[in-house]
């Protein structure tokens, strides 16, 4: 795929760049390695901290032109964009305010080991190469980088193709805010380079988030040698509705879950589980909801729905909505291939889905909603956890106990009650079974890339004690 600009909104070619020669990544490797030393032996986490603030300043001060880079990039609403530019923001905010803390050596119960002390120290492990995808191309890169950086590593960005602008942004904003030449590099290189890059032994361990088989394609390349990897894939989060719930919220909500960011994300809901007892009030409502979704132009305010990042995704959309069409399915609202310039696709609403049928076990990224019946909770959970991904999940219940069941018995990295999955700075994220392993956010993906170092001291030893290392 080339290294380009593409607006998804006209299909026109806007910008190309030709990919790094190998002797340039290598000797972006090799600044990263020396910055990770520099980072080690000469700055602390305050200031480090410091320059972290002064990116989110950058990001505020320039968050429209970002903004409109992104949209004009992969085609998010420039609402959408703009508060894409302010959630990086809000994370660099969050992890130079929290990073002493979360860093700190962390006491253990020396008697217990029968040392004089002990305690957990974490610490940074080198350059981490990041894998990117184009849906969040802000967002998913800085909630990376913000507690990578803060811990001390440095990072190497292999971004999706169709974004480079976003992500030489991204390089220029770090050293801006004054972190050293090589703590943060945008490599412009095609997914063929990957396997070269973390096989370097400079290169320490990779994060990726993007589709299954990338995933699986890195955690190959890096059990071959031996590196850590935390892997964000897809999701089809199931959104259950019980009879309790509020359903004007629920169908509001519901819409907004699907359709975020033209739907394209992995914790978008795709899948609606409704009790039978409210099914068909719940499909009228959610429906009309997403039939009255604005598609247009994304640099319209008017406009709530985009065009999808490129031709063929919006290609594999519609076969997937066809196929279930062709077998039987039944399209409530959507479903028609719209004619004209850019890659819109109009909100749907699939029902009557059965096994067998592609959107039955596949995710789709795009506006496309599957409905199903379930006869009771049991059903509901059966229905749920029938999928190989297991990332975020949404019930909508008032009751209390029932509640307490689903945040027990949805196999996901999250559960949401009466709410759509949202990723916080403050709480971990990530998922189960075919959606990934590890997480990120939080002091959790902080220290995902940090060595946790048991130290032990025996009666005898001097020295300096827990406590000193985060300051
Ligand atoms: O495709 C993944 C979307 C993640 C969005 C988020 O972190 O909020």
């Amino acid at each position: 795929m080339p290294i380009a600009t593409t607006n998804p909104a006209t299909g026109q070619v806007l910008k190309t760049y030709d990919p790094m020669s190998d002797e340039q990544v290598d000797s972006a490797i090799e600044r990263a390695h020396l910055a990770f030393r520099q980072l080690c032996d000469d700055t602390t986490v305050a200031q480090r901290g410091r320059w972290l603030i002064a990116a989110a300043e950058l990001l505020e001060a320039e968050r429209d032109e970002t903004a409109r880079m992104m949209t004009t990039e992969m085609g998010k609403t420039y609402a959408a964009a703009q508060a894409e530019v302010t959630k990086c923001a809000t994370a660099c905010r969050f992890y130079a305010e929290n990073a002493v803390r979360m860093l700190a050596d962390e006491p253990a119960d020396a008697a217990a080991v029968k040392a004089r002390r002990a305690f957990i120290r974490y610490q940074p492990i080198g350059p981490v190469l990041a894998v990117m995808p184009w849906n969040f191309p802000l967002w998913q890169v800085m909630r990376f980088a913000a507690p990578a950086l803060m811990a001390g590593n440095t990072g190497l960005l292999k971004h999706a193709s169709n974004v480079p602008q976003t992500a030489l942004y991204l390089e220029e904003l770090f050293r801006r805010a004054g972190f050293p030449e090589g703590a943060f590099t945008t490599l412009l290189v095609g997914s063929d380079a990957v396997d070269r890059i973390l096989s370097d032994p400079r290169v320490r361990a990779a994060t990726l988030t993007g589709s299954e088989v990338a995933g699986r394609s890195i955690a190959q390349i890096a059990g071959r040698e031996l590196k850590k990897t935390v892997l964000e894939l897809g999701g089809s989060d199931p959104f259950v509705v019980m009879p309790s719930a509020d359903l004007d919220r629920a169908a509001e909500v519901a819409t907004t879950a699907r359709c975020q960011n033209n739907g394209q994300s992995c914790i978008a809901a795709k899948r609606f589980i409704v009790h039978t007892d409210v099914f068909d009030a719940f499909a009228d409502r959610f429906a009309a909801r997403m039939s009255a979704l604005r598609v247009g132009d994304p640099m319209d305010d008017a406009t709530d729905v985009g065009p999808l990042a490129s031709e063929r995704g919006r290609a594999e959309v519609h076969a997937q909505v066809q196929d279930a069409a062709d077998s039987g399915a039944t399209i409530l609202c959507g479903g028609e291939l719209p004619a004209g310039d850019g890659w819109f696709y109009p909100p749907t609403v699939v029902t009557d889905l059965r096994p067998g049928m592609r959107m039955w076990a596949e995710e789709v990224f795009g506006p496309v909603a599957g409905l199903y019946r379930a006869s009771s909770y049991e059903e509901a959970i059966e229905i749920a956890n029938g999928t190989s991904f297991g990332l975020g999940s949404n019930a909508w219940t008032t009751d209390p106990a029932e509640q307490e069941r689903f945040a027990a018995d949805l196999d996901a990295g999250s559960v949401f009650i009466n709410g759509m999955t949202t990723s916080y700075p403050e709480l971990p994220f990530g998922g189960v079974k075919n959606s990934g392993y590890g997480r990120e956010l939080s002091a959790v993906g902080m220290r995902e890339f940090c060595n946790t170092k048991t130290v032990w001291v025996g009666a005898g030893e001097a020295g300096a004690g827990a406590g000193a290392h985060a300051e």
